[in-house]
């Protein structure tokens, strides 16, 4: 079979691309997909997001190799699995970061990527149900909307914080994004709005892009290749959820005009390498034939090193597994069922905010996420289910460390490794040591002090500069926003030029998380649309 156009991930990035290239009736493109349709209630339902920490058939779940400068601790990386790929996982907050972040790409030499050159871009993927002003758009397919949970502690974080100086900040991808406030979400009615939700359901359900093949179960092993032209994929297509070998088939398809690697920041630098697309040394050691040297696939890798304050609240309407919260919880159900409104309709962050360690008129830093629960590793720790309590995460937004991506085996179905080296530059620690002390504060001030219990973590116990340090080491963790594997750029670790094509190669561009070449000041699904749309455009304009 051949098409013109093969995208290889069907997430984020996959789904808009998808859409926006099948526009052009002209035009034949195959989006393919390891995992499934994704539209299960699970997906759907907001608060279900701690349920999709566990499911393999939604979450590749990676474990980091042992992380000297984090305890020598194995750090998990949830990735979405499916059509929507992270979106259908992710805690689903609409951030598009600072303008300055995308100046600084630009100034980097990645011409056309300045933050008054992408704005159009956001704004096209957007049906924004609030806010109508020159940041926002109203006629995009992804629903951003503002939460319809409303946790009255949200409220309360606010006041804690506004009484410290932090100003209220009612839209953080408006003109400024400093502040503290609620986060807007990619919803529609209560529900979650994947990528797929918004780019690809609808166009399968009015069958209207009859150019438009949509593969689910099918995961590409190898890019193929003649001489330095990208020709087409080889898949392994499975009615299946994990690939049972004996009832795989294996299928070939040639693109016509270009494949579009849109595997994400852990999958598209696997997926070159697989293919002969890499760091020479590391092809040669696993006896893969070199197509393309390029030693930046799978280095650069950046993300939000994060860590947790939890604090013991005296309230019956936190999100627990306590007697008191399950009653609580089950009324919240009710409304959700007759008219999907209420605590289930959260996504776990409603509020949180900007902040910088340098006072309060200068660029943000830190990004902080509150949630109406006690949390520990991710989640995941269900004994503090048992806990009526409150975490304020924070991360810091420009880490210096890198970390990489590489492989072990030629084989795509092995997991790649995910060195993230968080932690490793000095000026990380010392960012995060100063928010945890930022964020300390906010607990100390009404109204959240007048229902505060204790502090879980850090603990009192912890006070000194050493000893905040350790309790980073043990406890933090990422935030999900990891980037910059296939970076973008014109220096000689770039990946990528700033028209997205594979360098040396043709007919080959990366589209994802992974082109960043800084990690962005917030949570990344946003600006990873916007690079699909984008990057769409500017395949369309060379054909
Ligand atoms: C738990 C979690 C919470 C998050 N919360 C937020 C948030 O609240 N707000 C926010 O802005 N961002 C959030 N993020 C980050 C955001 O969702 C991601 O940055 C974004 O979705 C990345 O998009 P992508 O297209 O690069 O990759 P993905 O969306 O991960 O898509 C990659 C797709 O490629 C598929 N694939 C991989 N390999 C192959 C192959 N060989 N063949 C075929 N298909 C393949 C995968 O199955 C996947 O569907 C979160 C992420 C996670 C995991």
């Amino acid at each position: 079979m051949t098409y013109d156009f093969i995208i290889i991930g069907g997430g984020s990035a996959g789904c808009v691309l998808a859409n926006r290239l099948s526009a052009r009736a002209g035009f034949s493109v195959c989006l393919l997909e390891t995992g499934g349709r994704n539209q299960s209630p699970l997906i759907k339902t907001p608060l279900a997001i701690p349920l999709l920490f566990r499911i393999p058939k939604y979450n590749y779940g990676f474990e980091t190799p042992v992380q000297p400068t984090q305890a020598n601790r194995h750090i998990y990386n949830p990735r979405g699995r499916g059509l929507g790929g992270s979106s259908a996982i992710n805690a689903m907050l609409y951030v598009r970061g600072d303008r300055q972040d995308y100046d600084d790409w630009a100034a980097l030499g990645n011409e056309g990527w300045s933050y008054d050159e992408v704005l159009p871009y956001f704004k096209s993927l957007e049906r924004q149900e609030r806010i109508q002003d020159d940041f926002h758009g109203q006629h995009g397919e992804l629903n951003v909307a503002d939460s319809r949970s409303n946790h009255p502690i949200g409220k309360e974080f606010i006041d804690a914080a506004t009484s410290l100086g932090y100003p209220f900040n009612p839209d953080f991808n408006g003109e400024h994004q400093a502040g503290v406030g609620h986060f807007q979400v990619t919803q529609k009615n209560g529900q979650r709005h994947s990528a797929a939700d918004a780019f690809i359901h609808p166009l399968q359900a009015s069958k209207s892009r009859k150019n438009l093949t949509v593969l689910s179960y099918s995961r590409v092993e190898k890019i193929l290749f003649e001489g330095d032209r990208a020709i087409g994929v080889r898949f392994q297509q499975s009615q299946l959820l994990e690939s049972d070998k004996d009832n795989n088939k294996t299928v070939e398809l040639r693109a016509n005009k270009e494949v579009i690697l849109c595997a994400g920041a852990i999958h598209s630098p696997q997926l070159l390498m697989v293919s002969g697309v890499g760091p020479k040394d590391q092809l040669d050691a696993l006896h893969i034939p070199l197509v393309k040297e390029i030693e930046g696939v799978g280095k650069n890798l950046q993300d939000h090193v994060d860590v947790c304050i939890v604090n013991q609240q005296k309230r019956h309407d936190l999100i627990s597994l306590r007697p008191s919260s399950l009653w609580w919880l089950s009324n919240q159900a009710f409304d959700y069922f007759r008219s999907k409104r209420g605590a289930f309709t959260t996504s776990l962050v409603e509020t949180g905010g900007f902040i910088s360690s340098k006072g309060l008129d200068k660029r943000p830093d830190i990004q902080w996420q509150f949630i109406a629960s006690a949390m520990d590793d991710h989640g995941r720790n269900i004994k503090m289910y048992g806990v009526q309590g409150t975490t304020l995460h924070a991360c810091i937004l420009r880490p210096k460390s890198r970390g990489e991506i590489r492989i072990m085996s030629a084989d795509i179905t092995s997991p790649p490794v995910i060195d993230s080296n968080m932690l490793s530059h000095p000026h990380d620690m010392k960012l995060m040591i100063e928010a945890v002390k930022l964020s300390r504060q906010i607990f100390q001030q009404a109204p959240l002090s007048l229902t505060n219990v204790k502090e879980i973590f850090p603990g009192e116990q912890v006070q000194s500069d050493e000893q905040i340090a350790a309790f980073i080491q043990e406890k933090s963790n990422n935030i999900y926003h990891p980037v910059g594997t296939c970076k973008m750029g014109i220096d000689e670790m770039a990946v990528v030029d700033p028209t997205l094509k594979v360098k040396g190669l043709n007919g080959l561009r990366v589209i994802d998380a992974s082109i960043m070449p800084n990690l962005i000041s917030g949570n990344t699904n946003a600006p990873t649309m916007m690079i699909a749309a984008k990057g769409a455009e500017m395949i369309l304009a060379d054909y």
